[in-house]
């Protein structure tokens, strides 16, 4: 053990910048677009770098060959979480799975969530994808300007249905404004990590600014927000407290609301099936406390969102994918009715096209966070134990000798015989849902709910560059937010339908999926 003890000892922690004593590299912390930095970074120390803020070491993995070998292959030491101490601790998301340490918590957890949304009883969800893209088609021949809104009602309803059996309204849900409040604190704080109490956690400690709370119970039909109403007293350098108590309130919100709405809804006799159904009824079986467990659905809502986004805005740059994947469902489907999942194999390119807008508009840059349990050793490096972990996937999935010319927009390179040596690796392996045992437990129901909405999308209407008042065509933007989830920033396109006939196609294809979803749910 000594002499194992001693070697380990004597291996040097990957490259990084220099840093200054004790506080490390505060100073060297990208402020924004980190996956940026990181890949510049790369260029200079490697693969696999190592940086250090007031003691807490962050390994960066900038290669698909590093991030599969430790994260993927080596899983079961580098799966658990960082502690997120503002994020689980003070804004009260413990709760969420994503964030539980890898221990039996979140085994039991992964499980029963891994249970419901496995590829196996994703046919439950197909009459509700279908109603549900059959009105996103109907929502976008009314008011196609308003593609975004209808996008992000389409992805939440299908998700909140699975999750809750919860029918979201046509517009200015509250629900969804619920899930966006709750959300929004979040993304900033786990991205961010600008929080001094991340990096000290006994700060957490020190007294607060509120020193009473006073809450308003808000209800559905109120439609009013439970909020702080009053917050008195005064502790220098206490205000990320303030902002945590105040968001936790919104999480528990989210957390209480939808739940005891289900609870309501079963003891009226009027609840539909969905995932916190299906929880209740095994807690009455099982006597297991898992409440929470559904939560994490509702965020991920927001990821599909953004892969639509970023294909919307692909789509309109290149025509010529668009006409090719047209020209494919044409083929296949007809022009009689909508695309259904029996499709699906027949079709490659519209496949081929679902696997670039997930590499090319990647919604999560640098997935979640991991944490390495034992100290470890990767070529030679030191890796050590506790040491939070981040695959630099952007930088992978724009790695030209994987995906060459990477900024374009090119679905053939996942095709056999798409022109290039090899058929590309898909992007959802590469690290495009994350890696090893932490890997996205919904990425079967969101490609799927995308892959039909896209087909559907592109049988009926074509996507166009918008039109300023004087004629001239509005180049679309092609540029990503920063933070946790990176969307397109707002860019302007056409809903044109591709005949005189769309309307009336739409109007059977809503009688036939309401007629068969009636009789599945
Ligand atoms: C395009 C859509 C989505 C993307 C890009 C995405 C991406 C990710 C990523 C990168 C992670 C972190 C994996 C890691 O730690 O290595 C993750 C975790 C997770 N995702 Fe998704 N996700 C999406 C949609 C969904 C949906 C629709 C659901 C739910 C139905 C979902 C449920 C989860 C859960 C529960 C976790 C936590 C897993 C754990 O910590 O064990 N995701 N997702």
């Amino acid at each position: 053990f000594y002499i194992r003890r001693k070697r380990l000892d004597n291996l040097p922690l990957p490259p990084g910048p220099k840093g200054y004593p004790i506080i490390g590299n505060i100073f060297d912390m990208p402020q924004a677009y980190a996956w940026i930095t990181y890949s510049k970074w790369a260029k200079k120390y490697g693969d696999v770098m190592h940086i250090r803020v007031l003691g807490n070491s962050t390994i960066i993995l900038n290669s698909l060959k590093a991030a599969m070998e430790l994260l993927d292959k080596r899983s079961s030491n580098y799966s658990d979480r960082p502690r997120m101490v503002m994020a689980s601790e003070l804004m009260d998301w413990g709760w969420d799975f994503a964030h539980m340490n890898y221990a039996d918590d979140w085994r039991r957890h992964r499980r029963r969530f891994h249970q419901y949304f496995q590829p196996r009883n994703l046919q439950t969800f197909y009459p509700i994808q279908k109603k549900f893209t059959v009105n996103l088609l109907e929502q976008l021949l009314k008011t196609p300007d308003k593609f975004q809104d209808h996008i992000k009602q389409h992805v939440s309803s299908i998700v909140l249905n699975a999750g809750y059996g919860y029918e979201v309204e046509a517009e200015n849900d509250f629900y969804i404004a619920l899930v966006h409040k709750a959300v929004q604190p979040l993304l900033h704080v786990v991205h961010a990590g600008n929080y001094l109490v991340d990096y000290i956690p006994a700060l957490k400690h020190i007294p607060s600014e509120i020193s009473s709370l006073d809450f308003q119970v808000m209800t559905r039909e109120t439609l009013q927000f439970r909020s702080l109403t009053s917050e008195i007293g005064w502790f220098p350098g206490a205000k990320f407290k303030t902002d945590a108590a105040i968001w936790a309130v919104d999480i528990r919100n989210l957390v209480d609301i939808p739940f005891e709405m289900v609870k309501k809804d079963i003891s009226k006799g009027v609840a539909k099936r969905s995932f916190v159904y299906d929880s209740l009824d095994k807690l009455k079986t099982d006597g297991v406390e898992d409440r929470y467990e559904e939560e994490i659905i509702k965020n991920c809502a927001g990821m599909t969102t953004t892969l639509m986004q970023a294909w919307i805005l692909a789509m309109a740059n290149y025509p010529e994918v668009q006409n090719k994947a047209q020209a494919e469902i044409d083929k296949v489907v007809g022009r009689n009715r909508l695309p259904d999942f029996n499709d699906r194999p027949s079709m490659p390119f519209v496949e081929a096209m679902l696997q670039e807008a997930m590499r090319w508009g990647l919604v999560t840059p640098l997935a979640l966070p991991h944490r390495v349990i034992r100290e470890d050793v990767y070529e030679g490096y030191r890796i050590p134990a506790g040491a939070t972990v981040v695959a630099n996937v952007w930088a992978i999935l724009h790695d030209k000798d994987l995906y060459p010319e990477p900024f374009k927009f090119e679905p053939e390179r996942f095709m056999t015989g798409g022109g290039g040596t090899q058929v590309a690796l898909d992007p959802g392996v590469a690290g495009g849902f994350g890696y090893g045992r932490r890997i996205c437990p919904g990425r079967y129901l969101a490609t799927n709910t995308a892959w039909l909405a896209m087909a559907s999308i592109l049988s009926a209407f074509d996507i166009l560059k918008a039109i300023d008042a004087n004629g001239n065509v509005i180049e679309p933007v092609v540029e990503f937010t920063d933070g946790l989830n990176s969307h397109p920033k707002p860019y302007e396109v056409r809903f044109a339908p591709r005949s005189s006939d769309t309307k009336n196609f739409i109007d059977t294809s809503k009688l036939e999926v309401s007629t068969v979803s009636a009789q599945s749910l």
